[in-house]
């Protein structure tokens, strides 16, 4: 029988509420935009398998509510993670200015080889934009991670942005075999509705 995948990686998104986390993952694991905003309580997690380097990655995207009452819990789950998507609302100055909180969060508890990527989401909202590109770009590079501007609405730069985490975390682990062996679907899966 094939292989369902070479390599599981398991990724979190953090980042202030309301910024889009679950919905850049329901448009990376469903194909799915809603605007109907549902906050998070907790953590939640769904899972897409997509080729990268000829490889199958399976990817387990863990969502966790941007809410400060929900940090304990959220924090909790850093350790595990092998990439970590930090998102701020390109509408939201706010949102970007607490990315350098965010960052010291994944410092305290994030393991320390924990790949990093800097996602400014809602570009679709152009009339509406707070952050210039060209500040984000200078806050990744001065922490040595990529960015992209994303939009889960109208879908720009979603797919590209997951798999450049998976193509970083694959190539740093030299291709080694990662994690469990179990044996799941093959192609798109999702589970557990967002809460
Ligand atoms: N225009 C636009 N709206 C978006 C986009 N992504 C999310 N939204 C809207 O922003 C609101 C918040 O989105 P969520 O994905 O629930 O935000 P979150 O970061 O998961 O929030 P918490 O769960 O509270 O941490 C919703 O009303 C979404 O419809 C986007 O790319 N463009």
């Amino acid at each position: 029988m094939a292989k369902a995948y070479d390599h599981l990686f398991k990724l979190l998104l953090i980042g202030d509420s309301g910024v889009g986390k679950t919905c850049l993952i329901i448009r990376f694991a469903e194909d799915n935009f809603n605007n109907t905003y549902i906050s998070t309580i907790g953590i939640d997690f769904k899972i897409r398998t997509m080729d990268v380097e000829g490889k199958k990655i399976k990817l387990q995207v863990w969502d966790t509510a941007g809410q400060e009452r929900f940090k304990t819990i959220t924090t909790a789950y850093y350790r595990g993670a092998m990439g970590i998507i930090l998102v701020y609302d390109i509408t939201d100055e706010k949102s970007f200015e607490n990315i350098q909180n965010w960052m010291k969060s994944i410092k305290e508890n994030a393991s320390a080889g924990v790949q990093r990527l800097l996602l400014g989401n809602k570009c679709d909202m152009e009339a509406k934009r707070k952050v210039r590109k060209e500040q984000a770009d200078k806050l990744a590079r001065e922490h040595g991670i990529r960015f992209f501007e994303t939009s889960a609405k109208s879908s720009t730069n979603v797919d590209e942005a997951f798999s450049s985490l998976a193509r970083d975390i694959l190539l740093k682990s030299g291709g080694r075999r990662s994690e469990c062996r179990e044996r799941p679907k093959v192609g798109i899966t999702t589970s557990s509705p967002h809460a």
